[in-house]
């Protein structure tokens, strides 16, 4: 039986309930704030808003042990379900790369849902790129824009070898100066991880070399998802949702979703469905800049809404732009216009990725459906229990977060635990050509560090759909597209793996 509030006996699900109830509490108390009276709310009233009304209410040490053991004996009770219903076997073939390999390339996927655009090209597309647009090299302007000191770092040795590079155009460059171009477009493989910075500097290096030329943008932009998108295909995806930034927003970039939307469809002769998420910038100061633009893409949307452009989203640098400060100005809006009908766009949030742990939480409360990252609710076990209740989706990018410090030991990453804990989880790749990965090298990473099961590495692969901000019946599609993959991949696996 469950004991009433009260001075005594509460029990930690109604501590969890109180606690769920004032995030929803402080949440609507935000969004008064926020929409109705054009206010701001700051960090101290927040947490004194989600902190219990009494201190019979409140979580002790012993709580959240007791807590935490409760998630892990379910981690452990669905993994033990998971071997038990898996008709194929990872443990024996998990230490044989080859055997994993050949699963992972073969193992049905369907959708991915944290994209960059910018992100995507590899070495082959670059290389195209810089053979077609063949553009000035610059070695002080890259480390003006790529190393400004606050949102771009580079290396010392990469500063002395940019400054000691000629100024001329890429083409005049011999063989081992044109493959010193193209490798600035990857992260560097020593030292094994880097600083967001560093990883930011590529979309600064990136823009400097490809966008001399205003009338190139289209073939750069048009090339660029074309290639990512055919790629895609090849890996066995029929979904992609591209997070992008296109602030200020304007109907023309909306616009140019659907367009793009067509040319991919086209261009992959109808096998892969495109849709974007307009990203907002966290590290953009004063944040009323944000707040404004958040205005005119809901008048925009209301105006007439984009079905190729289904939700927003809030990225870039996590360290020092926490989520309250940094997202309410953007999410209370379009959350509000969404309530009352005038838009249906949805909400994800790149958070716990870096910076503050509370991020993900405060996600949440914004009202997110889904976390890109999400690495470090794993501090908040009330948080992750919130999640599970509200079916916030995780999608998680293993190379990524290694190569970033956000978890550098792989059989550390808490996706496989979300997952266990019935968080709605799946894996994409982020930016998989800057990190030269792709979804079936993510496959191989999570088989290779993990006790990842079969019927997981399902899972998976269905969270992409349900978390997807797909409409309904192209989920139900895509659905059942998958159900018939995996029913023949598993009938040829028996036989031949
Ligand atoms: C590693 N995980 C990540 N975390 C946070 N922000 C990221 C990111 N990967 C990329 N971005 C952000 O997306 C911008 C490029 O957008 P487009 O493609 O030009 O739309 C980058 O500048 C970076 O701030």
């Amino acid at each position: 039986a469950t004991n009433s509030y009260g001075p005594t006996g509460v029990t930690l699900d109604e501590k969890i309930a109180h606690a769920h109830w004032r995030y929803r509490d402080a949440g609507k108390v935000l969004a008064i704030r926020v929409n109705t009276r054009d206010g701001v709310m700051m960090r101290g009233e927040w947490e004194r808003r989600l902190a219990a009304t009494n201190a019979t209410l409140a979580m002790t040490p012993r709580d959240f042990a007791a807590l935490k053991a409760r998630q892990a004996a379910m981690v452990a009770a669905e993994k033990a379900k998971a071997t038990r219903e898996s008709p194929i076997k990872l443990d024996a073939i998990r230490g044989d790369p080859a055997k994993v390999k050949a699963f992972c390339a073969a193992m049905p996927r369907v959708a991915m849902l944290h994209i960059h655009p910018s992100g995507t090209r590899d070495l082959k597309t670059v290389r195209e790129l810089l053979t077609e647009l063949d553009p000035l090299v610059n070695g002080s302007a890259i480390i003006e824009e790529a190393n400004d000191g606050v949102l771009t770092t580079l290396y010392p040795s990469e500063l002395a070898a940019l400054e000691a590079l000629p100024l001329q155009r890429y083409s005049q460059f011999d063989a081992a100066g044109k493959r010193t171009i193209e490798e600035l477009f990857f992260l560097p493989v020593s030292p094994e991880d880097h600083p967001f910075t560093r990883f930011e500097a590529l979309f600064s290096i990136a823009d400097i070399l490809l966008e001399q030329d205003d009338s190139t943008k289209v073939y750069l932009e048009e090339k660029t998802y074309v290639d990512f998108a055919k790629r895609a295909v090849r890996l066995g995806l029929s979904y992609a949702e591209f997070t992008k930034v296109e602030i200020p927003p304007t109907r023309e970039a909306l616009d140019r979703f659907a367009e793009l939307k067509a040319l991919i469809n086209k261009e992959t002769g109808g096998k892969l469905i495109a849709n974007w998420v307009f990203a907002f910038v966290r590290t953009i100061e004063p944040t009323s800049l944000n707040r404004g633009w958040a205005r005119e893409l809901v008048d925009l949307t209301k105006e007439k809404e984009e079905g190729s452009m289904r939700g927003i989203d809030l990225l870039a640098n996590e360290l020092d732009t926490p989520a309250l400060e940094t997202a309410q100005g953007i999410y209370m809006p379009v959350g509000a216009a969404r309530q009352a009908g005038e838009i249906r766009l949805k909400s994800t949030m790149h958070s716990g990725e870096l910076g503050d742990v509370r991020n993900v939480r405060d996600a949440m409360i914004m009202g997110v459906e889904r976390v890109g990252h999400g690495v470090l609710l794993r501090e908040d076990p009330v948080a992750i229990e919130y999640a599970r209740a509200n079916n916030v989706g995780i999608v998680c990018s293993l190379v990524s977060n290694r190569l970033l410090r956000v978890e550098t030991d792989y059989s550390n990453h808490p996706f496989l635990t979300f997952l266990r804990l019935g968080i709605p989880t799946s894996l994409s790749t982020d930016d998989e050509g800057m990190f030269r990965t792709d979804i079936a090298n993510e496959c191989r990473v999570a088989v290779t560090n993990t006790d990842i099961q079969y019927s997981e590495m399902v899972a998976l692969s269905r969270n992409s759909v349900y978390e997807s901000f797909a409409g309904s019946a192209t989920k139900e599609r895509l659905l059942a597209t998958l159900a018939g993959e995996l029913k023949a991949f598993e009938a040829s696996y028996g036989k031949t793996g």
